[in-house]
């Protein structure tokens, strides 16, 4: 390389990784004004955009419209079409080409660096090899990727994670998943109705461990129903393939197999930070490798006269949600911005507080589930006092207009000190846009006595709001 080409560039604010946070946080550092260069080694849009949110959303709603029009009497119902389900993700993947998002950096003056970012000191990177100095600010967003357990064969065994899951074009006949989280939940329904037989196997009780218990028993029964063979309560104990493309067998605990042409594994993320050279900055990793930051995002253990270290998104591990990383890419972005600027940014606007209050997230299964803030256990190891409310979704008539039969729960944890909500969980089909009701009160602390005077429309879904209040006793 010549002398010329190891000058370092320079910018006002490096932004590692761009997926859908590190892209956040680059654009509101650059409408602060300040230059922004965003280093990727993959795809601009990251996981989400092409191997996480988009293309199973893109699998499911298909799924969900369908059946939601053969549950309405009188509607002639729709019918799957698994080679138009597999078309309609290709196109909101764009055939994994990220020169969309590549164009809108260009439009808002944004440069891009492609190549593996690393950190080698103060202020500084390589991109490559190439140096990089950055006058004000760094930000990591460098994401996660799958965890693959040390099960003895599994690695050999080639088994897919999310990425193959959400990109094949083909559907295997039989589709082996460990796990059963989100992402095992909602890609074994996307497999089970395109065709698959699909066996899923969950080494904790129930799925969807992280929600409420009755979410994770509502959607193995519906798994259950659509034909998929759940397994909980057992783990993989070792994994075999026939050759480097043939049966793949899963070995159980205690015993049996499961058997199938292709293994998913979905147990969970691996933060991105192996290679990243934060500990060369003396910043600091938790036990599981995420970088530990502070309630402002700065990283912990960085030494200088002012922060400049940042890290958002799945990176920091304080939720692995899209919107919850972009909440937080908002707030890091305008506080480099005003920092840059000689300002005192302002706290509040400058510190993503929600974080504490537990994220809201939907579960895109069918059953949706949808839920905010803490469960009732959740609140219960907080220390809170609280008062639990359960009812069925079809208490509320916009329920039994939606589907015929409408299957669902909903739940709220009051807090009964503060008299506020501290939790929402709702189940059933449609249920996704009812969560952020729930979470603009409790992010809110809207007292239960002012909650009352939100009217639902009649008749809505909604509606459940208003038979909850009146079975607390409002
Ligand atoms: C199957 C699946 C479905 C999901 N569905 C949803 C959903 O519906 N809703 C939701 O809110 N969340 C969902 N998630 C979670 C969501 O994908 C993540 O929370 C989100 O992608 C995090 O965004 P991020 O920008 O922090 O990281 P990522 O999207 O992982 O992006 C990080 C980027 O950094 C790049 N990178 C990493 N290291 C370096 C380096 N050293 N140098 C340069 N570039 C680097 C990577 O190539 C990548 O492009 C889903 C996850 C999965 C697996
Ligand atoms: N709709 C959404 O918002 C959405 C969708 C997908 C993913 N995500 C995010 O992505 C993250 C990762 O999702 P995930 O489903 O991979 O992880 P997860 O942590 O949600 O679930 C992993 C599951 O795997 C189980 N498990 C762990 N090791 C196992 C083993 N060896 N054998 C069998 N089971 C095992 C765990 O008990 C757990 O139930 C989640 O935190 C979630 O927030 C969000």
């Amino acid at each position: 390389m010549s002398q010329h080409e190891q000058q370092p560039l320079d910018f006002d604010v490096v932004v590692v990784g761009a997926g859908p946070v590190g892209e956040n946080v680059a654009d509101r550092a650059h409408k602060a004004g300040l230059t922004v260069a965003i280093v990727e080694k993959h795809l601009v849009g990251g996981e989400c955009s092409f191997y996480a949110c988009s293309p199973s959303k893109a699998l499911l709603r298909p799924i969900h419209a369908t059946r939601a029009s053969q549950r309405v009497q009188g509607s002639e119902g729709a019918r799957l079409d698994p080679q138009g389900v597999l078309a309609r993700r290709d196109a909101w993947i764009n055939r994994l080409d990220d020169s969309g998002q590549v164009g809108w950096l260009d439009h808002v003056g944004i440069t891009l660096l492609r190549g593996e970012g690393v950190l080698t000191g103060p202020r500084a990177l390589e991109v490559d090899g190439r140096p990089v100095t950055a006058r004000h600010a760094v930000v990591l967003a460098t994401g996660t990727t799958p965890t693959v357990p040390p099960v003895p064969g599994l690695r050999e065994a080639k088994p897919w994670t999310n990425r193959e899951a959400t990109t094949s074009r083909r559907i295997p006949d039989r589709l082996a998943v460990l796990g059963g989280g989100v992402v095992a939940c909602e890609l074994a329904q996307v497999y089970a109705a395109l065709g698959s037989t699909v066996t899923v196997v969950e080494q904790a009780p129930g799925l969807l461990g992280r929600n409420e218990e009755f979410a994770g028993t509502a959607v193995k029964e519906a798994l259950e129903r659509d034909g998929v063979d759940v397994r909980v309560g057992t783990a993989a104990e070792s994994v075999s393939r026939l050759g480097p493309t043939g049966e793949v067998t899963v070995h159980l605990e205690g015993g049996g197999t499961v058997v199938a042409d292709e293994l998913l594994v979905a147990v969970g993320r691996t933060p991105a930070t192996k290679g990243l050279g934060v500990e060369s900055v003396s910043g600091r990793l938790t036990d599981a490798g995420y970088v530990s930051v502070n309630a402002r995002m700065e990283v912990e253990g960085v030494e200088g006269d002012r922060p400049w270290l940042y890290a958002v998104g799945d990176v920091n591990g304080i939720a692995l949600l899209t919107h919850m990383g972009k909440y937080q890419a908002r707030a890091c972005g305008d506080l480099v911005g005003a920092r840059a600027a000689g300002r005192e940014p302002d706290a509040d606007r400058t510190t993503p507080w929600a974080d504490d209050l537990g994220a809201p997230q939907v579960v895109f299964t069918d059953p949706e589930v949808a839920a905010a803030g803490l469960t009732e256990a959740e609140a219960r190891e907080h220390g809170l006092r609280i008062r639990v409310v359960d009812l069925p979704m079809d208490s509320a008539a916009g329920s039994g207009l939606q589907a015929e039969g409408y299957q669902g729960q909903a739940r709220i944890v009051v807090d009964e000190d503060a008299g506020v909500l501290v939790g929402a969980t709702f189940v059933g089909q449609d249920v996704a846009e009812l969560v952020h009701a729930a979470t603009v009160a409790i992010v809110g602390k809207v007292p239960l006595a002012t909650l009352w005077h939100a009217v639902p429309s009649y008749p809505t879904m909604s509606e459940i709001w208003l038979r909850l209040l009146e079975e607390y006793g409002l």
